[in-house]
C-alpha cells in the first residue's frame, strides 16, 4: 500500500517535470543552438573557448525555453482547438498559466544573468530581446493578424545566431548579420512547407497563415523565391565576406542545390502534401548541416589539411 503511494507520488513528480519540459517546445531548441554554435565558431576563427560555448548554449537554451513557455501561455486557447497542439501541457490543464509564467520569468532571469556574467551584456541583451520580440511581435501582434506573421516573426528565431557572435566578440559584424539573414530567409520555406500540410488546422482557429489566406499556389511560389534568396545568401559568407572558405562553400552549394531541387518540385506540385513534407523535413537537415559546415570549415585542422593538399598538388 505504502509502496503504491510512493510510486504514485513519484510518477506524479516525474509527470510535472515532463509537463514543464514540454512547455519549452524542446525539439526546436537543438537547431537554434546549432545556429548559435556555427556563428560562434566562425567568430572565433575555429577556436572557441569551451566554457564560453557551454555558457552561451545554456543561456540560449534557457532564453528559447522561456520564450516558448510564454508562447504556450498566450496561445493556450488556439492550442486547445488544434489537433496537433491539443495535448500540450497548457491546453490539457497539466500546468496552470500562473505557474508557467513564474517558470518562464525564472528561465529568462537565469539566462540573462548567466550570459551577462560569463559572456557579455550584448549577448545577454540580444537573447532577452529575442524573447520580447517572439512574444510581442510574433505571438501577440502578427501571428493572429498577418499572413506575413512568420516572415517578420522569423527574426526571433534568427537572433540566436547574433547571440553566438556577440558572446565571442562582444560586437556584431557583417558576417553575424549575414548568418542572421540566412536563418531569417530560411524560415518561410521551413514553416510554409509545414503550414501547407496543416493548413486546415490553422484555418479552423482563424490563424491567417499564408496557405489559408492565399492558397497553395501562391504559397509555393513564395517558398520558391525565399529558397533561392536563402541559398544565395549562404554563399555571400564566402564571397564577398571571406568569413568561410572552400569546405563551407562546397557544402553550401551541395545542400543548397538539393534545397532548390526540392523547392522546385513543390513549385511543380503545389497540392502534393508528400512533396511539402519532404521539403519541411529537409529544411531542418539543411540548416543543421549548413551550420555544421560553418564549424568544420573554421577549424584550424581543416586549414592545415587544405594547405597540405595544395602543397601536394603544387
Ligand atoms: C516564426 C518562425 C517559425 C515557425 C512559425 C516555426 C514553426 C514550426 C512548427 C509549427 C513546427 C512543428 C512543431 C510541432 O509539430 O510541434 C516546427 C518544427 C521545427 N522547427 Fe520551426 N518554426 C519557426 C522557426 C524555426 C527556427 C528559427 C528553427 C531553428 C533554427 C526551427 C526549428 C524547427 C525544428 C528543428 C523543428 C522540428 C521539431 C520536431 O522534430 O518535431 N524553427 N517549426
Ligand atoms: C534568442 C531567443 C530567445 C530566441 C527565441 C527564438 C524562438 C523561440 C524561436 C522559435 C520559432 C518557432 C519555433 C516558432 C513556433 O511558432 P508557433 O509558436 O506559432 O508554433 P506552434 O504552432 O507550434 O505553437
Amino acid at each position: 500500500m505504502i509502496e503504491t503511494n510512493v510510486s504514485r507520488h513519484h510518477e506524479t513528480f516525474l509527470q510535472v517535470i515532463q509537463s514543464y519540459y514540454q512547455l519549452t517546445k524542446p525539439r526546436i531548441i537543438p537547431l537554434l543552438l546549432i545556429t548559435t554554435a556555427g556563428s560562434m565558431w566562425i567568430a572565433a576563427k575555429g577556436e572557441v573557448d569551451p566554457l564560453l560555448l557551454l555558457v552561451t548554449l545554456t543561456g540560449g537554451t534557457l532564453a528559447a525555453a522561456s520564450a516558448q513557455t510564454i508562447n504556450c501561455i498566450y496561445d493556450r486557447d488556439i492550442d486547445y482547438d488544434m489537433e496537433r497542439t491539443r495535448h500540450r501541457p497548457m491546453p490539457s490543464g497539466k500546468v496552470q498559466p500562473r505557474d508557467a509564467l513564474i517558470f518562464a520569468i525564472a528561465l529568462a532571469a537565469i539566462s540573462f544573468t548567466l550570459l551577462a556574467v560569463f559572456a557579455n551584456l550584448l549577448a545577454a541583451s540580444l537573447a532577452f530581446s529575442g524573447i520580447v520580440f517572439y512574444i510581442l511581435v510574433y505571438t501577440h501582434w502578427l501571428k493572429r493578424h498577418s499572413t506575413q506573421n512568420i516572415v517578420i516573426g522569423g527574426a526571433a528565431g534568427a537572433i540566436p545566431a547574433l547571440v553566438g557572435w556577440a558572446a565571442v566578440t562582444g560586437t556584431l559584424s557583417w558576417a553575424a548579420w549575414l548568418i542572421f539573414a540566412i536563418v531569417f530567409l530560411w524560415t518561410p520555406p521551413h514553416f510554409w512547407a509545414l503550414a501547407l500540410m496543416i493548413r486546415d488546422d490553422y484555418a479552423k482557429v482563424g490563424i491567417p497563415m499564408l496557405p489559408v489566406i492565399a492558397g497553395d499556389v501562391a504559397t509555393v511560389r513564395q517558398i520558391w523565391y525565399y529558397t533561392l534568396i536563402t541559398v544565395t545568401a549562404t554563399l555571400l559568407l564566402v564571397y564577398p565576406l571571406h568569413a568561410s572558405g572552400v569546405i563551407y562553400a562546397a557544402i553550401a552549394v551541395g545542400l543548397g542545390g538539393l534545397f532548390i531541387h526540392k523547392s522546385w518540385r513543390l513549385l511543380q506540385n503545389p497540392e502534393d502534401r508528400t512533396v511539402a513534407r519532404d521539403l519541411f523535413l529537409y529544411s531542418i537537415s539543411y540548416m543543421m548541416l549548413l551550420c555544421l559546415g560553418m564549424v568544420v570549415d573554421s577549424l584550424p585542422i581543416t586549414h592545415h589539411l587544405i594547405s597540405a593538399a595544395i602543397n601536394l598538388i603544387a
